[in-house]
């Protein structure tokens, strides 16, 4: 892998502060690490508690409302998760696409505002097994990344794409890594026809999904998978250190 692999838990909606425990091993053992960069993106309500802790690891939301300010009664601006210490947001999860209805109209709206306040962002896209099994996965993925291109004029470290199909999410099955590496190909096509071939070699692609310990040395040797994107096993320093060290070893190899 040309970059180091980069490795997030999404703690999605779990954690209290009793997570910080998790949170401090996660980071004292991540200094063992250097050639992998760690990141966790904790509820909005731990992310200052995060931050505060970590000293080697990155610390980002799970999504950011596209207003700067005003009356938008529960919501968080992307301007006050860096306010928090976060250095990066990930937007576009299949979870919101579905919960919350989000279209890749209001995820360009939520990556402008993250930009703006200086965050990195880490682009979901994903397809469901029906759209997989009618054999327009590719499509529609290229699809949901291409319309967030055009704001990202030099992606940099700017930009890290998640592939996530659906239903691996969570489900214990995780895609072969011919499908990994077809669909990791098909996104680094994309971004060196948008960005050309030195720009876009910045830009990693992560793969999630049932990223555990005992498969993660094997998703992160497949070709270009530049991370992974952990939910479940991000959620115990033990689980999600094994997947870091998986990636510490895919790198050596
Ligand atoms: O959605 C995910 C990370 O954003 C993946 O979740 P799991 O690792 O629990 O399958």
């Amino acid at each position: 892998m040309a970059e180091r692999p980069y490795i997030v838990g999404n703690w999605k909606m779990n954690g209290t502060r009793a997570m910080l425990s998790e949170a401090r091993a996660i980071d004292r053992a991540a200094q063992r690490y250097m050639k992998v960069e760690v990141a966790v993106a904790p509820p909005y309500t731990l992310i200052h508690a995060v931050h505060r802790e970590a000293e080697q690891i990155g610390v980002g939301a799970q999504d950011c409302h596209p207003g700067a300010e005003g009356a938008h009664t529960g919501d968080i601006s992307a301007s006050m998760i860096a306010d928090a210490g976060a250095k990066f947001v990930i937007l576009g999860h299949s979870e919101r696409r579905q919960d919350h209805g989000e279209t890749g109209e209001l995820i360009n709206a939520k990556i402008e505002s993250a930009l703006e306040s200086g965050l990195r962002v880490i682009l979901c896209c994903g397809e469901t097994l029906d759209t997989r099994d009618a054999g327009k996965a590719e499509s529609y993925v290229l699809k949901q990344i291409e319309i967030a291109l055009p704001l990202f004029e030099d992606p940099g470290e700017r930009l890290t794409i998640a592939y996530e199909p659906i239903w691996a999410i969570g489900t214990g099955r995780t895609a072969t890594t011919d499908d990994i590496a077809s669909m990791h190909g098909a996104i680094r096509e994309l971004l060196v026809k948008t960005y050309g071939e030195e720009a876009s070699a910045q830009v990693r692609i992560l793969y999630g999904g049932s990223v555990k310990p005992d498969n993660a040395r094997e998703i992160l040797a497949t070709p270009e998978v530049g991370g992974a994107l952990v939910g479940g096993a991000s959620l115990s320093a033990e689980s999600f250190l094994g997947i870091v060290v998986g990636a510490s070893e895919s790198e050596e190899a």
